[in-house]
């Protein structure tokens, strides 16, 4: 950069940027600038903590004090997908376009974990696409792709599919696979969540070649030293920088502890399309007479059927939800 003098690099340096923060690091955050270079910087003050995906008011640090910047302004977010357990409150992502939820054939899916992580998506309306990989174990897909019926005929309203549900083999299929998810993933920002061996490496990989190593390296200048666990990872699939993959943990402990249970016909499009028709406005829709959702428990040739694990799900959630908080 060229040389300029002291007092005009100073108001330079005052200048508030525009940012995309790619990592976070506890009080540390990676901001990208508009050019693409990747900067540190610590949040000012205590409170609007940034997450990835954020777009920011970022300063450079003054003159001969370091490196790292500082985060000034977090601007308002059009979405923020989040878990809530007893505890606390953990941040996914902000700004999405869309959750891709990769589970696979083997290790077995757990329904109820798919289950709340659309639901977590249809309370901030967040569209998800479901993805079933490893097609190649031909028994234990057909036994899993069976087990995502529900899934595969929800419906919405008018809509007759609510949910795409994809089918993949990544590792025998790479490039079909590739092509297809591109139809959904091109000019995106997308949260790719899954269990542990679905398959998530393996996708990015497959996507986006090569850069994975290199992608982090602030971010593992941030970590060595910790013993931390895996961060979200912001990974730009374009030089134009327009379809982002965004890879995060956390898929395994997915708390609901910020909904209420009243809500959850909404957010169960199932369990809520004639939720409207029981008999009692505040039915809870687990032991009242005259409930409409009740009745298509299993009823099998009815166009708004309820599978006995759907109807499962929502009364542990509702349940759980309806528990006392402890905090
Ligand atoms: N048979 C088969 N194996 C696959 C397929 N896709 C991925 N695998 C394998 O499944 C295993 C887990 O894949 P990963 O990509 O590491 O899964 P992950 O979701 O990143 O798992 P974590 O790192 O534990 O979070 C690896 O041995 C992959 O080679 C597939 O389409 N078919
Ligand atoms: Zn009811």
């Amino acid at each position: 950069m060229k040389k300029t003098f002291g007092k005009q690099q100073g108001a330079e340096r005052a200048q508030l940027l525009e940012g995309l923060v790619v990592s976070s690091h506890g009080r540390h955050c990676v901001v990208e600038a508009a050019g693409g270079a990747r900067h540190i910087c610590h949040p000012r003050g205590k409170k609007g903590q940034a997450v990835v995906g954020d777009q920011v008011q970022w300063l450079l640090p003054p003159e001969g004090q370091g490196e790292a910047g500082t985060i000034e302004k977090v601007l308002p977010r059009k979405n923020l997908f989040y878990r809530q357990d007893e505890i606390r409150t953990k941040s996914f992502a902000a700004n999405l376009d869309q959750v891709l939820i990769l589970i696979a054939a083997e290790p077995v899916f757990s329904e109820s974990q798919l289950a709340r992580a659309l639901i977590a998506a249809e309370a901030t309306q967040i569209k998800p696409i479901i993805a079933l990989n490893k097609r190649d174990l031909t028994e234990a897909f057909a036994s899993g792709w069976q087990r995502l019926e529900p899934y595969r005929q929800m419906r919405h309203g008018q809509e007759k599919h609510h949910y795409e549900v994809l089918p993949l083999s990544l590792t025998t299929d790479g490039e079909t696979d590739k092509a297809l998810l591109m139809q959904y993933l091109q000019g995106k920002r997308t949260l790719v969540l899954g269990p542990s061996g679905s398959g998530k490496s393996t996708l990015i990989n497959l996507l986006i070649p090569g850069t994975n190593a290199a992608t982090n390296e602030i971010s593992q200048a941030l970590n060595s030293g910790k013993h931390t666990t895996t961060t979200t990872s912001w990974y730009w699939m374009d030089e134009t920088r327009e379809t982002a993959l965004i890879d995060s943990p956390g898929f395994q402990e997915f708390g609901l502890r910020h909904l209420q249970p009243t809500d959850l016909p909404k957010y169960m499009p199932d369990i809520g399309a004639l939720a409207d028709q029981c008999k009692f406005y505040n039915c809870t829709h687990l032991h009242e007479p005259g409930c409409a959702v009740m009745a298509q428990v299993e009823a099998t040739g009815s166009e708004h059927c309820i599978s006995a694990n759907r109807y499962r799900i929502y009364g542990d959630l509702f349940d759980e939800l309806s528990q006392e908080q402890r905090y």
